[in-house]
This record gives structure tokens, sequence and C-alpha cells, in this order.
């Protein structure tokens, strides 16, 4: 999957990047994030796959493009069986976010980036536009920290798995209402929290990487998003576990549905029968291949946003696949035309 494919899909974030880009810090999200859609969509149609749209833009509203359910590539096309051979095509299921942190774009802000992930047909959890309490944390803690645990206990299990003090960790926590207790009790038990707007993505990933500064994630962030983190985890090692919130009350946005009841029975309506599951990396990025790929629109802890120059702009990517195991920084410089220079910094 991977020869046929890893060059391309860095195509796919580094165009959905730039396009974004070219809207960051002028306060508008929505274009934002429209551009990165599109710019995805356009390049994902032209690769010879026939892939899967499995987390995409909008389950409830009625999103025309990269929806969940959309097939992408050449060989989805009507016209496909005059150029693609099926027997030779495996199918391909694709969770996307096209803009990850519209707002941190629409306000210059670190962090935000194009990203997706991909598997064989049914290797990625479809997960629906829920919340999610999520667990990340590097490799060295993988199995041994626990979402049902405290975070005062995993906290105690991460120092012992990285050699560190509590006070030498620092925890990414989201900065939402409902978190306060969760801040509370984190700051309580000695260790550092960087709190963030937006962008759990990149965060959950930075646990993956030492020399980021960040050793967990902890909170409640959105279920697609969670799908994504736990590809990447899964194909570089690190942990993760998610767990859908289904209950208003607890996710304080009043985003989620009328009542508990009626989400348990929409969790129900789509075959997830016990609505407490806990899903680890391996659950929600199932397949037997996962190949994840990110480029980073504002700069943040993994890579460098988009620097744009006369006539080109300069893009840095990060492709972990589970079939080679590698982590990929890709360093790219793109030529609109005929740039006079090609700039370096
Ligand atoms: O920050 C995020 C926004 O993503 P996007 O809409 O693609 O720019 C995500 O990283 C979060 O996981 C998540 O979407 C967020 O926590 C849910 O939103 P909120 O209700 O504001 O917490
Ligand atoms: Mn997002
Ligand atoms: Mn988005």
């Amino acid at each position: 999957m991977e020869n046929t494919l890893g060059l391309e899909i860095i195509e796919v974030v580094e165009q959905a990047a730039i396009a974004s880009a070219k809207w960051m810090g002028k306060g508008e999200k929505n274009t934002a994030d429209q551009v990165a859609v599109e710019a995805m969509r356009e390049r994902m149609n032209k690769i010879y796959m026939r892939g899967r749209i499995v987390i995409g833009e909008g389950e409830r509203d009625d999103a025309p493009m990269l929806y969940i359910g959309e097939e992408v590539g050449i060989c989805a096309r009507p016209d496909a069986k005059d150029f693609c051979n099926p027997d030779e095509l495996i199918e391909i299921d694709i969770a996307v976010d096209p803009c990850e942190g519209t707002n941190l774009v629409a306000y210059g802000q670190p962090g935000s980036m194009a990203v997706l992930a991909i598997s064989e047909k049914g290797g990625l959890f479809a997960a629906p536009d829920f919340y999610m309490k999520k667990l990340a944390a590097p490799p060295a803690a993988k199995g041994k920290v626990d979402i049902n645990k405290s975070a005062t206990e995993n906290l105690k299990i991460l120092s012992e798995c990285l050699d560190r003090s509590i006070d030498e960790l620092v925890v990414v926590v989201m900065k939402r209402e409902r978190h306060n207790d969760l801040i509370k009790e984190i700051r309580d038990a000695g260790a550092r929290v960087q709190l963030i707007s937006d962008g759990d993505v990149g965060a959950a990933i930075s646990c993956g990487f030492a020399g980021t500064n960040i050793h967990a994630l902890m909170g409640i962030g959105a279920a697609p998003e969670g799908v994504i983190s736990a590809a990447a985890m899964r194909a570089m090692g690190g942990h993760f576990q998610g767990q859908l919130i289904y209950d208003p009350a607890v996710v304080k946005t009043g985003l989620i549905g009328e009542s508990k009841e009626a989400n348990i029975e929409r969790l129900q309506s789509m075959n997830i029968t016990d609505p407490d599951k806990v899903y680890d990396a391996h659950e929600l990025a199932s397949g037997e291949n996962v190949l994840f790929a990110a480029c980073g629109i504002t700069s943040g802890n993994l890579m460098q946003g988009v620097r744009f120059f006369h006539g080109g702009a300069r893009t840095q990517s990060l492709v972990i696949s589970s079939q080679s195991k590698t982590a990929r920084f890709v360093d790219t410089i793109h030529m609109f035309d005929q740039p006079k220079t090609l700039q370096l910094h």
C-alpha cells in the first residue's frame, strides 16, 4: 500500500496545507477550511486508487466534498473500468481532516495541519461525530498508562516509564470548561499543563516523539480526530486510548445532540452497542497497514508551517507508516511558476 500511495499522499496534505495557509491570519476559519477541503479532494482524485472517505466533512451537515462515504481516486470514477483493473487494486479507507485547527489558521496561531490516515477497507473505525475522551502517551508508556485510571495514577506511571519526576512532565489539555477538574488534578499531582485552544491531533502525536516536551494528552476532544491520532500512534507504537462521550452534561457545550438517551440510541443505530467501550489504537486503526500523513499549515511542535516566497512555497510534512516502520519528515519546495530563487529559509 505504501509503495503506491506514499509519495502521492504527501502531495495531498501539502496541497491542502498550501491552500489553507493562504488564509492564515485572515480571521476567516470557514474559508481556510473550505479551500483545504477542495485542494485535498482535487489532488486525491488524481491518484490511481479506489478510496472511500470514512471520516470526513460533516456527518450531520450535507457537506458537498470529502463527505463520509464519498469515493475518491481515479479508480472510483464511473468510467474507471476503461483504465483501471479492479482486481489489481485494494480498496482503501481514508480519514481526513483537511484543516485540523481552523481557528488556529484563522488567527495565525501555531499547531494547525492538513492531515489524513489511510488503511485497507474496514481498517479505520468510522467514528461518529461525537466527542471522545483521549489518553495519548509515549511508546515507553504504551499499555502501562490507562484511561480508566485517574490522572494522578497515570502521572505516576508515566514518571516511572519515562524516568522523570512528575514535575518534569508536561500534559496537554484543551482549554475547555469541561476540563477544569482535570487541570486542577494534574497540577495538584505536580505536573505542568500546556493548555491549547484547538488542535488535539498534533498534541497526541507530539507525545510519540521525545524532544517535543509533551508527555501526555488528556481530556475530551472530537472523536474523528481521535481516530486520526490513533492511526498515527498505532503506526509509531505510541499509546492511545479513546472512549466515546455521549452525555451532553459531560461535554458542556450543547453541541452533542439533545440528550444522553438519544445519543445512545444513535450509537446503537450505528452498531455501537457498548457506548462506554474503551478503544485502543489497534482497535481504532485496526488495518494490517496504516499510513498517516500531515503537513503543517502553521508551525507547531512537529512541523514547520507553510512558508511562501515569491513564486513558490516550502512545506514540511510527516508520514508515518506501520508497513515500513518509518516516521519520515519531508521537506518540499513548491514552484508555482518559475520563481527567481528557490528559497531555503
Ligand atoms: O481543535 C479541534 C478543531 O478541529 P477543526 O474543527 O478541524 O479545526 C480539534 O482538534 C478537537 O479535537 C475538537 O474538534 C474539539 O475539541 C471539539 O470542539 P470543541 O467543542 O470546541 O471542544
Ligand atoms: Mn479537526
Ligand atoms: Mn478540520
